[in-house]
């Protein structure tokens, strides 16, 4: 399990209870409680208020608290008390104009950077740390000398100078999510990115944005009752609450009672932001830690180019280059008939997962495939666009990862999160979705209670059952399995590939699997593409690979299996590690750790040689590997 997913087990409350017993504490009710009755008294002003706020009665000016008049009179013989509740009107119609603002320009624009990254992420930082650099004051005062009568706009362009600071945070807060590996997940499933960031994202920054939010309430409310003891708030007779402290001041040596109901009122709405902003931060803490991040690469191939290919899933020639032109896999061949299962193999670091990621478009940010084309189906997918790839994730092709539990959203339901996928796939009422939940979680062998568990309350095997039945949603023609065991211990690593070799023949569905793990292979699929550090090194049947390695990486893969060193004896270990991308020799890239390399190995680009049917090898020296794996003699 996650760190967070641990954390959310640790503290055994789920996220819909949190929010409830946030709001029950007594810290929560009574702002709460104040600002409900601000908000209330001042919108019912005209109904409940005891007088009009600018009827004058000169003989009982400067007035205390008294019978006639609960909180005394002004300067003019105004009831205090109906001018407070007046001047809420205004105050708070205010502090709303710069809080809808700052939600609507730093939050979104926020949220889309760190949503997208890339390009517009960086101009977004880059506008940002402009805007952060003008004085907020000065430049209000140029505002208010032009448009002073104006008070919504006065207001709009507050919201607009406040809101860099707030983008800031929501970026920070989303780029977080964003490498979390469920919202990966939703975007292999398909869901269109509104849904994502509504679904997934918002739920889980909207802590720190209304923790920010109602800071900036109380802020906003401060710096009109500022504007208006300046004299450019709202003008008389129109009650503000700045203009009465402002009145209030300027009698303070007759009646300085009159500063109490306008500076208390003041005083307790900006305490009241400033709690419930703690109190939903309290609530929410644990919801915004990042968990781990999400992706890391694949890899390679080989076949040989020009062949017409009827496969449901044709890879020719792809080289994948990250940010730094930094070429992670280089001119990969790979092919999966309908319904076949088709292993990739190869150490950590070869680029399996990257080639995988390739075919749907998936790559890390700023990654792409250079060059090389992908057939889905007999459709070019360079020339079908990004729209169509992503309408293909979820739909036919779907993938699933070794971290299940990280791919789910902690915050939802089995249910829910199945349900999601099955009413983007096939619509229908909320009873005929359910329904077909429940029977795909009975198809990958879960008992029906399993949909109102949270992910946190799931196994290892239980997880990855549900991550396949996310995967059966959409009704794949291809599943592109990476790493699906890998974190499971051995029985239910069985299980589940026995549920992955049964859902197979049941539906007809080809896989890619994606493993370093040979028994899986010999166990599951027919045919393997053995890969080394962005190169696919050899291709065939399973049954000949095992036992007539046709390159010496193979075979050094194959030598160091446990169960292959003879009882008693060291188990064998290619020497070295796998080079990292941009530091691979000419040719042949394994040359360095090979024992049969020569100079002609990094001389040249190695060709592909076909030494048996459909078993396909680039390696200069293949004759000298005999049957077995043992070398013939040069
Ligand atoms: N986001 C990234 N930024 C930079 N390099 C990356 C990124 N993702 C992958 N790589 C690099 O691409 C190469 C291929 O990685 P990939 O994850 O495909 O390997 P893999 O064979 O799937 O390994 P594993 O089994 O460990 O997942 C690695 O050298 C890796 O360092």
């Amino acid at each position: 399990m996650t760190a967070g997913i641990e954390e959310f087990v640790a503290r055994g409350v789920r996220p819909g209870r949190r929010w409830r017993a946030a709001l029950r504490r007594p810290l929560a009710l009574l702002p709460l409680g104040y600002l409900a009755l601000l908000v209330t008294g001042s919108v019912l002003a005209p109904v409940l208020a005891p007088d009009s706020p600018v009827a004058t009665d000169l003989d009982d000016v400067l007035a205390g608290p008294g019978p006639r008049h609960v909180l005394g009179t002004d300067a003019l013989g105004r009831d205090v008390l109906t001018r407070l509740m007046y001047g809420g009107q205004i105050s708070l119609l205010h502090a709303g104009i710069v809080v809808v603002t700052v939600v609507g320009v730093g939050v979104t624009s926020g949220i889309v950077a760190g949503y997208l990254d890339g390009w517009f992420d960086r101009a977004f930082t880059w506008v940002v740390d402009v805007l952060l650099a003008i004085p907020v004051l000065m430049t209000l005062l140029v505002v208010l000398a032009v448009v002073g009568e104006h008070q919504t706009v006065v207001m709009v362009a507050l919201g607009i100078l406040v809101s860099p600071g707030l983008a800031r945070v929501v970026r920070g807060a989303t780029l977080a999510v964003r490498k979390e590996l469920y919202v990966a997940a939703a975007r292999v499933c398909g869901l269109p990115h509104h849904r994502i960031v509504t679904a997934h994202v918002l739920p889980r920054i909207a802590g720190p944005i209304i923790v920010q939010v109602s800071l900036l309430a109380g802020g906003a409310l401060l710096i009109d009752a500022g504007l208006s003891y300046l004299g450019f708030g709202a003008q008389p007779p129109d009650p503000t609450w700045g203009d009465m402290i402002a009145q209030a001041a300027s009698v303070i040596d007759r009646q300085p009672w009159l500063l109490v109901p306008p500076g208390v009122v003041l005083g307790l709405a900006i305490l009241a932001f400033g709690l419930l902003g703690d109190v939903v931060r309290d609530a929410t803490a644990e919801r915004t830690e990042p968990r781990h991040h999400l992706p890391r690469p694949p890899a390679p191939s080989l076949t040989p180019r020009d062949e017409p290919s009827t496969a449901l899933l044709s890879l020719r020639d792809i080289e994948v280059t990250l940010p730094g032109d930094l070429v992670v896999v280089a001119g990969a061949d790979l092919d999966i008939g309908r319904g076949e299962a088709v292993a990739l193999v190869g150490e950590s670091g070869c680029g399996k997962s990257i080639t995988g990621r390739a075919v749907l478009d998936l790559l890390p940010a700023g990654g792409a495939v250079t060059a090389g084309s992908l057939h889905f189906d007999g459709e070019d997918l360079a020339l079908a666009g990004p729209r169509a790839v992503r309408a293909l994730r979820g739909s036919r092709i779907a993938l699933i990862s070794q971290n299940p539990v990280g791919a789910l959203d902690p915050v939802f339901t089995v249910g829910h999160q199945v349900d999601e996928l099955v009413r983007l796939r096939h619509g229908g009422t909320r009873a005929r979705v359910r329904e077909r939940t429940l029977a795909l979680l009975r198809d990958v062998n879960l008992r029906e209670d399993v949909a109102r568990r949270y992910p946190h309350e799931l196994s290892g095997g239980m997880a990855q059952r549900v991550a396949i039945a996310m995967a059966l949603a959409g009704e794949p023609s291809l599943l592109i399995a990476d790493e699906p065991t890998t974190a499971l211990d051995a029985s239910v690593r069985a299980e589940v590939l026995a549920l992955l070799r049964r859902l197979r023949a049941e539906r007809g569905m080809a896989i890619l699997l994606i493993t370093h793990d040979w028994a899986v292979v010999a166990d599951f699929c027919r045919r393997a593409y053995v890969m080394y550090a962005g190169h696919i090194v050899e291709s065939g049947p399973v049954g000949e690979l095992l036992t007539r390695p046709r390159h010496p990486y193979t075979e050094g893969l194959l030598g160091a299996m446990p169960g292959r060193a003879p009882r008693g004896s060291r188990l064998a270990a290619i020497p070295g590690s796998v080079p990292e991308p941009g530091h691979w020799p000419r040719g042949c890239h394994f040359a360095p750790r090979c024992p049969l390399a020569t100079a002609e190995c990094t001389a040249a680009p190695v060709p592909v040689a076909e030494p048996a049917a459909g078993h396909r090898t680039r390696c200069l020296h293949h004759a000298k590997l005999s049957p077995g794996g043992e070398r013939a003699s040069a």
